[in-house]
């Protein structure tokens, strides 16, 4: 097969993928696929299934049901060589609390066996870019935004092709967002994979080539803006319509708004 060929091949895909907790399904067979080069948006209300599908794709939670495959592994047969080369920034960084900003990237370092002085200089411009410039400071006593920031330079000091970032503009002050999308934009133009959730759908409409809306752990749709719109019959509507109106929720809004 040749290069382009190889290109196409798509890094995330999920078939079936179910996760039930007792009875309850959260995630409820839901299908992806996303190739290089794309940023895709996953959306949804409170407690649809979006942070329990990150971490099934993630080798962080097993399936109930499904396969996983990423970047062309299977998660049941390749955990831990997936999990080597993806890149995660959850929506709460768990990071060791008792090290320093620079004793946890040295520790990155390490477990990934990476080469120091490749990585020291991305370290450098990362920290730089995001106004990293407390790595002395103990993780414990840093801001939520200050440990997302430096969670956000460990993740991309190893130019993972692969990039799962659950809420990643939460906490992040305006120029700090800006940079990410920035960032996201390059990586995926120079042929990453980027997976996003968030709650702010002008990022989505903006930042990502497709996005898929789940609602009670049902994918309900999928496609580009312009396909989205298609779908819902509204050729100018904004994100925020079509989510609204295809998470059957406009018409809640507005018998909660007329009831106050
Ligand atoms: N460990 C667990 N045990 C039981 N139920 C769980 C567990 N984790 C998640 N759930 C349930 O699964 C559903 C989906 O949760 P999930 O965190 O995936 O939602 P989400 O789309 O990320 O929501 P939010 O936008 O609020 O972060 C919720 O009803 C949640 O209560």
């Amino acid at each position: 097969m040749g290069c382009e060929g190889r290109e196409l091949i798509p890094l995330i895909v999920a078939r079936g993928l179910t996760r039930k907790f007792g009875d309850f399904v959260a995630v409820d067979h839901v299908d992806l696929v996303v190739r290089p080069g794309e940023i895709y948006g996953f959306l949804g209300p409170n407690g649809a299934g979006k942070t329990t599908t990150i971490r099934m794709l993630t080798g962080v939670l097993k399936p109930t049901e499904g396969e996983i495959e990423i970047l062309g592994m299977n998660m049941k047969t390749h955990e831990m060589e997936i999990k080597k080369n993806i890149g995660v920034v959850p929506d709460e960084p768990k990071i060791y609390t008792h090290l320093t900003g620079k004793e946890f990237l040295d520790f990155i370092v390490e477990i990934y066996g990476l080469n120091e002085k490749e990585v020291s200089k991305r370290i450098a411009e990362l920290c730089e870019a995001f106004k990293v410039d407390y790595l002395g400071k103990r993780v414990g006593e840093m801001s939520h935004g200050m440990k997302q920031k430096l969670m956000l330079v460990s993740v991309f000091m190893r130019r993972p092709r692969v990039i799962f970032l659950d809420e990643p503009t939460v906490g992040l002050d305006a120029k700090s967002a800006k940079i990410l999308k920035l960032l996201l934009r390059k990586y995926a133009d120079e042929g990453a994979t980027i997976f996003l959730t968030t709650h702010i759908l002008e990022i989505a409409e903006k930042m990502c080539d497709r996005i898929g809306i789940i609602n009670k752990g049902r994918l309900i749709a999928e496609g580009t803006m312009e396909e989205l719109r298609k779908l819902s019959g509204q050729e100018k509507a904004s994100l925020e319509d079509l989510f609204l109106q295809l998470t059957a929720e406009n018409e809640e809004i507005e018998e909660i708004i007329r009831e106050l």
